[in-house]
């Protein structure tokens, strides 16, 4: 079956698995970009991976309302658990022979706290267009520690990818095939709020952006390992998309009032993009190039122009080899301990059976 008309998958394609980390229920990141992959793709055989399979369900079935065709496959995963993550690998493994793009789109930003004297004081600033693109300095989370001892932000946004990625190395790194896997993280992400000695950033109140930057490091280092064996890395930025996540972090009648401001500004700031669709066009844009012409250290930002009209331009990270390297060891050596955890209290629970 003929997958479409770029080259990089090969003229002739069985299938290609698609295989997306999150929806949210007709809404979100990654319900849009399913909807705009198919659009470009009908073959594509897509798997939505979820840890709310009656959400998962609701966005299968949106989805195939308007591509009554698609092949939308559902998974159960809930990336911020050690057992889940590995259950759901074997079952991709088991269900399929290659991947060929691995979204990793799965985010959370628990109980935002917005720093309202700062943002006051940053909207008569100079800093006023950075502010409104990363949130510097706007936003604070509370963390908390997840069943696994991990720290919920980082075990969800960074470290479960990481595991997935791990366990499906047998799919993804084939010599003689291309697989990507795309992180979507977030102009949030700062070098500052990240610490080497705290990666799970238990100490700060900053979680959210500490494991986006992770998550910018640990591309740059997947590229370096892993491009000889097929697999290439990359990080987008979707701007800023009115779903779930950001309207969790004021009231909804909030929402309802500054509406109207928030599309007077995206005329000047083309990082409001507002829209899931809009935000979705990096990840989208990504799809349709050749891994080898795109550059490991650039972050994709999805953009809408004030006229609305959408592309993706790449920005240089503020990222380093050596520190990404150390992330990348610190990351095996946790993936050990977790691994050794979990069998021993599997081995227990077995014992206490008996
Ligand atoms: N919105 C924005 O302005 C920006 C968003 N981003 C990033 O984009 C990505 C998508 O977020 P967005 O669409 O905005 O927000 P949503 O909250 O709409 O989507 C986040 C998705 O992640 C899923 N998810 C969360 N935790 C888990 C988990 N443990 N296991 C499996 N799935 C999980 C959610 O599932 P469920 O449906 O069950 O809740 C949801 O579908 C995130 O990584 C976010 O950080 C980056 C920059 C800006
Ligand atoms: C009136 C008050 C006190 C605040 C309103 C505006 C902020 C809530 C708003 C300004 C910049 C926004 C922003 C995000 C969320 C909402 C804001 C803080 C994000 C953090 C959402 C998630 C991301 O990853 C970022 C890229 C966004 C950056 C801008």
């Amino acid at each position: 079956i003929p997958i479409n008309n770029n080259t990089f998958l090969g003229e002739v394609c069985l299938h290609a698995c698609v295989y997306l980390p999150s929806v949210t229920l007709c809404s979100g990141i990654g319900l849009a970009l399913c909807e705009r992959l198919l659009t470009e793709e009908s073959q594509l055989r897509l798997c939505l991976a979820c840890r709310n399979l009656q959400r998962a369900e609701a966005a299968r079935a949106s989805l195939l309302t308007s591509h009554a065709d698609a092949s939308v496959d559902l998974l159960h995963l809930d990336v911020g658990s050690v057992q889940s993550v590995l259950a759901a690998a074997q079952e991709v493994k088991a269900r399929y022979g290659r991947i060929d793009f691995l979204y990793l789109n799965a985010g959370i930003m628990p109980n935002p706290q917005v720093n309202v004297k700062a943002f006051f004081k940053g909207l008569f600033s100079w800093n006023v267009i950075n502010m409104f693109a990363t949130a510097e300095g706007l936003l604070t989370q509370q963390d908390l520690v997840n069943s696994d001892g991990l720290q919920e932000v980082f075990a969800t946004n960074l470290f479960g990818h990481f595991l997935l990625i791990r366990e499906l190395e047998p799919l993804l790194c084939k010599t003689d095939h291309v697989s990507r896997v795309v992180w979507t993280s977030s102009s949030n992400a700062r070098r500052s709020a990240f610490s080497m000695e705290d990666m799970e950033h238990r100490n700060g109140t900053e979680p959210y952006s500490s494991s986006k930057y992770a998550s910018d490091l640990l591309s740059l280092a997947l590229n370096r390992h892993k491009n000889s064996q097929g697999l290439f890395s990359s990080v987008i930025c979707p701007g800023l998309v009115m779903t779930n996540l950001t309207y969790g972090i004021l009231p909804s009648g909030f929402w309802t009032l500054i509406m109207p401001i928030m599309w007077l500004i995206r005329i000047f700031t083309n990082t409001f993009t507002l829209t899931p669709y809009n935000g979705a066009e990096a990840l989208h844009w990504l799809f349709l190039q050749k891994p080898e012409s795109l550059d490991p250290r650039a972050k994709y930002h999805s953009l809408t122009s004030g006229l609305g009209t959408n592309y993706t331009q790449p920005r240089q990270m503020d990222i380093d080899e050596g520190t990404s390297e150390v992330l990348y060891s610190k990351l095996l050596e946790l993936e050990k301990v977790v691994r050794r955890t979990l069998s021993e209290s599997n081995a227990d629970k077995e014992s206490d059976g008996q």
